[in-house]
């Protein structure tokens, strides 16, 4: 390893390194510009400090596809100290090898399409209630809460099998809580955000404890059914000895990461959708002529079916090229497990790597003329389920073996939302400021404030 470079870079100051100028790039949404510079003066592979750790990162088509195809023994997964103490040693984002591969397998056992088509209507229900409690009845609603409140209640019920109620109330609060404190310095002393979030995080695994085991017991009794939700599932999968093959403990770990993963994403972007829609008539237009044909043929108060949103291309064009535009996650880290070269530069064993998977959204020569929003890039995908994109370049949902195995819930969620918004309501901004920023994921200043009009039932 002598001979192999490091790659170019520096690592500025000691201990607080990039982190303070990047975080900053961030909450002025300019971290792809600081992240450009950085690649006009070093080129795709540069070495940096971040978060207190010796960084590679690595940018461009060849670098996702580097990084995205290496497999559990070069690369480990690796999250910030906050998100694994506040998370739990064995959530998947942490699991790495087989561990990673046997609760990947649990987990896509209830998110894989086959098994999602009977909970479309459960969905459904939800965004009826919502809509029925938060939106029939006002003029004006700020959205991104209120998406937040939906998407966590739809996991709520899918996930862990919780009706609305006090249970459900407070997990709400206490949700609120651990967020908090996610990405923050891990100091637990009372009074820091991450000691606050660290105890939210004990209360909400104690709730599940108690759930897995009330869940449990009626499994025991055949009072409720293995496709309940996500831990009944997971408790009901035996290996040939009919033992358990996922733990307790992997199921707490990972009910509490789905909560977060699940709701923030689908959250962020309804709400780029919405503030779509207001800004574009003639995208709302599009949507609400395909919507309209969908809610004809359904008879009073039936509920959305699988093939009713098979029938949704285009708002599912929409919402992909909105996640080409504003893609909800973009960083990506992982730890080398190994020393690794890559573009004739040494990785050291034990760096941090981190990418921006989603600058390739923005490539001249993968996406033409990236900063339009062209809903027809994603036609041929739509419709025969071919693409004319070259594998990983559209990463909003990451790639290979850790791909998002929660994206055909975001599509159910995200096509049924919009099918009831724009059957029902008309809606223009309210406030001159629908900016957002970065933390890391997208924050709306203000929240995205509308105004909203019933339209006439059909
Ligand atoms: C629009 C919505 C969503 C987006 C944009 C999104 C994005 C992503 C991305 C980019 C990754 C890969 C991260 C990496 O490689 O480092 C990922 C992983 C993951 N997502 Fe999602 N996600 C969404 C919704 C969901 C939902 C609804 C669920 C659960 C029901 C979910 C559960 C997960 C899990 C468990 C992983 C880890 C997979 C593994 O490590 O094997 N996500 N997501």
């Amino acid at each position: 390893s002598s001979k192999k470079r490091l790659p170019p870079g520096s690592m500025g100051f000691p201990i607080i390194g990039h982190t303070p100028t990047l975080l900053e790039a961030m909450r002025a949404n300019k971290d792809e510009e600081w992240l450009n510079e950085r690649i006009k003066k070093y080129g795709p592979i540069s070495r940096m400090s971040l978060f207190g750790t010796p960084t590679i990162f690595l940018s461009g088509l060849a670098a996702n596809k580097f990084m995205y195809t290496r497999d559990g023994n070069t690369l480990g997964s690796h999250q910030p100290t906050s998100i694994r103490r506040i998370c739990g040693e064995k959530n998947i984002f942490e699991l790495t090898g087989d561990d990673h591969k046997r609760v990947r397998e649990a987990l896509v056992s209830f998110l894989k399409p086959d098994a999602l088509k009977q909970y479309v209507g459960k969905v459904d229900e939800e965004i009826q209630l919502h809509l029925n409690q938060f939106w029939n009845d006002q003029s004006n609603v700020v959205v991104m809460p209120l998406m937040k409140t939906l998407t966590f209640n739809v996991v709520c019920t899918l996930i862990f099998g919780i009706e609305p109620g006090v249970r459900r109330d407070i997990l709400v609060r206490l949700f609120e809580k651990v967020m908090e404190g996610m990405l923050s310095l891990p100091i637990n002393l009372p009074f820091t955000r991450f000691h606050s979030s660290l105890q939210a995080s004990k209360k909400v695994k104690a709730i599940l404890i108690e759930l897995i085991k009330e869940k449990r017991e009626a499994l025991g009794k055949n009072s409720i059914s293995s496709h309940n939700d996500l831990i009944t599932a997971l408790l009901s999968i035996r290996d040939g000895q009919n033992q358990s093959v996922i733990s307790d403990e992997e199921i707490v770990d990972n009910a509490f990461v789905i909560m977060i993963g699940a709701h923030d994403t689908t959250s962020i972007l309804l709400t780029f959708l919405v503030r779509l829609l207001a800004r574009d008539p003639s995208i709302y237009t599009a949507i609400a002529h395909e919507q309209n044909e969908i809610a004809k043929s359904k008879k009073l108060g039936e509920h959305l079916t699988w093939e009713d949103l098979s029938n949704m291309k285009f708002t599912w064009r929409v919402a992909m090229e909105m996640l080409r535009m504003h893609p909800p996650m973009t960083y990506s880290f992982r730890r080398t497990l190994k020393e690794i070269e890559f573009g004739g530069f040494l990785i050291p064993k034990g760096w941090q790597v981190v990418w921006n998977a989603s600058m390739t959204h923005k490539d001249e020569a993968i996406f033409p003329d990236p900063l339009k929003f062209m809903p027809r890039r994603f036609e041929q995908q739509a419709t025969n389920n071919s693409t004319n994109i070259p594998p990983y370049s559209f990463v909003a949902f990451g790639a290979g073996a850790r791909r998002c195995p929660g994206n055909e819930l975001a599509r159910i969620e995200t096509l049924a939302m919009i099918h009831y918004l724009v059957t029902r309501f008309r809606w223009q901004l309210s406030c001159e400021d629908d900016s957002f920023y970065r933390d890391p994921m997208p924050v709306f200043n203000r929240g995205l404030p509308i105004q909203i009009h019933r339209k006439q039932p059909l």
